[in-house]
């Protein structure tokens, strides 16, 4: 067994066991969210200026994204242990217009950001990713890019999946139409490229658009995601506008079919500084910790008004008999999660993990609807996500959109829990152990990703060491 001192933060261990104990009470600050950090480096990277992001994540997702833009000419110097960054604009940039290898290894947020971002800059690329990242959707955006940009960009993997070749001289056409039922990170590529196109970033470009104006055909998944696109446009100085088409006085000839319109003009990103929230889906492993153990949790940075939607995952605690307090410096959840609940998940999709095993100790079903998108994620997390809960016990109904989940009759049972190299499984699934004896969780490395620090953060919460190997 490895005590917390000396198992290093990225350790490659086999498995590990959450041991249970008494109720979890603390405080603790997640990393830096991986959403925003990404977002903050794609609009860094193409200002006029230079950025000082503090209160980023450091973990695979960030580390690729900013290796893949230092391949493309951005100089970002990285301090204080990944939490600082320095981004030199768009200086560089692609300065030999030589072609450009790119690996993403399983960043949605990196591929989906940079493909559009070097789409609208201009120039020769390259993208792939790991074995998973080829089996991810991305034809929805790739089509919308080919019908405005000068030059090809096809999917060089069956049913439109990575990687992605783009040979592009920037965008010259408008509007931009796109799908946004099986990821809202095409219409947040989309929307952060918009600023670099009509910027002079765009050497390549035969003719600039004006104005960019970008409409969502259809159902738009993960809506809180692209107001804090939006967001963070505005905090690098873009001009950007979204309309829910359907309200009052949008509705024209112009917008059948079409759901979410985007208007983005001005001419470019500035340098700024900027601070990054804590990671709100991060936050929800602690949160659950809470309920689950019927303690009191106060994950601090994080308030009701944080850019990320997932804080909403506290009400969905107190939905299930939590009690829910927020103040200035944070959000707390105690009390046990008692009730089972029918639930609306499509806005928070990333807490499904985590609600799953907390719904594992409530005395009745929990429903879960609304996220049929997550089939696209790391791993299929309604399938694969079935197949662990039932290990522990529960009795599992899969659903096209969500799942219902049935408490075990008699307590949740012990289990050797496969994580599908997605970090999310491995955070959540763990957190069984807090209650149950024997859950084993397989290859805790791979929170990586997001979160390498993880399991030691747990550890210094709950205030007992985990079992290693
Ligand atoms: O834009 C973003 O930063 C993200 C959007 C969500 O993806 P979908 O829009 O595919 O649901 C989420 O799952 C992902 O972790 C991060
Ligand atoms: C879905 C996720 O990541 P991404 O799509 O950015 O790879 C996630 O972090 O849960």
């Amino acid at each position: 067994m490895k005590s917390p001192s000396s198992a290093p933060e990225t350790a490659v261990s086999a498995a590990v066991t959450v041991l249970p104990g008494g109720p979890v009470r603390g405080q603790i600050r997640p990393p830096g969210s991986k959403s925003l950090t990404n977002r903050a480096l794609i609009c860094a990277a193409m200002a006029e200026g230079v950025s000082e992001l503090s209160g980023a994540l450091r973990s695979e997702d960030t580390s690729v994204m900013i290796d893949s833009l230092r391949q493309c000419g951005v100089g970002i110097d990285v301090s204080e242990g990944g939490r600082s960054l320095r981004v030199e604009g768009r200086t560089g940039w692609n300065r030999d217009g030589a072609r450009r290898d790119l690996y993403v290894a399983n960043s949605g947020t990196t591929i989906r950001f940079l493909a559009a971002a070097l789409s609208a800059a201009g120039g020769r690329y390259h993208l792939r990713g790991v074995q998973r990242m080829h089996e991810r959707p991305i034809s929805d955006l790739v089509d919308a890019l080919s019908s405005v940009q000068k030059g090809t960009i096809e999917c060089l993997s069956p049913g439109g999946c990575p990687p992605v070749e783009i040979d592009s001289r920037g965008w010259n056409a408008n509007p931009i139409r796109v799908a946004g039922n099986v990821s809202s990170q095409y219409l947040s590529g989309l929307m952060m490229a918009a600023p670099i196109a009509l910027a002079d970033v765009a050497e390549a470009a035969e003719s600039r658009p004006g104005q960019v104006q970008i409409d969502v055909v259809g159902e738009l998944v993960s809506r809180p995601y692209v107001e804090m696109t939006a967001a963070v446009i505005r905090s690098f100085g873009g001009r950007i506008r979204i309309e829910d088409v359907g309200a009052e006085g949008t509705k024209s000839a112009t917008t059948e079919g079409v759901s979410t319109r985007v208007i983005v003009d001005g001419d470019g990103y500035r340098g700024i500084t900027y601070e990054i929230e804590p990671d709100a889906s991060a936050a929800s492993y602690f949160w659950a910790a809470a309920a689950i153990t019927g303690g009191e949790v106060t994950v601090l940075g994080l308030t009701p008004q944080a850019m990320q939607g997932d804080v909403g995952f506290c009400q969905v605690m107190e939905q299930m008999g939590c009690r829910y307090e927020s103040g200035p410096h944070g959000m707390t959840i105690s009390g046990r999660a008692k009730r089972g609940i029918d639930v609306d998940m499509n806005q928070i999709s990333d807490t499904v993990q985590t609600l799953a095993v907390v719904a594992l100790f409530a005395d009745g079903p929990t429903r879960v609807r609304g996220v049929a998108h997550n089939r696209f994620k790391e791993t299929d997390r309604i399938g694969d996500l079935a197949c662990e809960l039932r290990k522990l016990g529960a009795t599992v109904q899969e659903h096209d959109d969500g799942l219902t989940i049935v408490p075990p009759v008699g307590g949740v049972q012990p289990a050797v829990l496969a994580t599908y190299h997605d970090h999310r499984m491995a955070m959540s699934l763990s957190l069984a152990g807090l209650v149950a004896e024997g859950v084993r969780v397989l290859d805790p490395s791979c929170t990586g990703k997001t979160y390498p620090e993880f399991f030691a953060d747990l550890e210094t919460l709950i205030g007992r060491p985990h079992r290693w190997g």
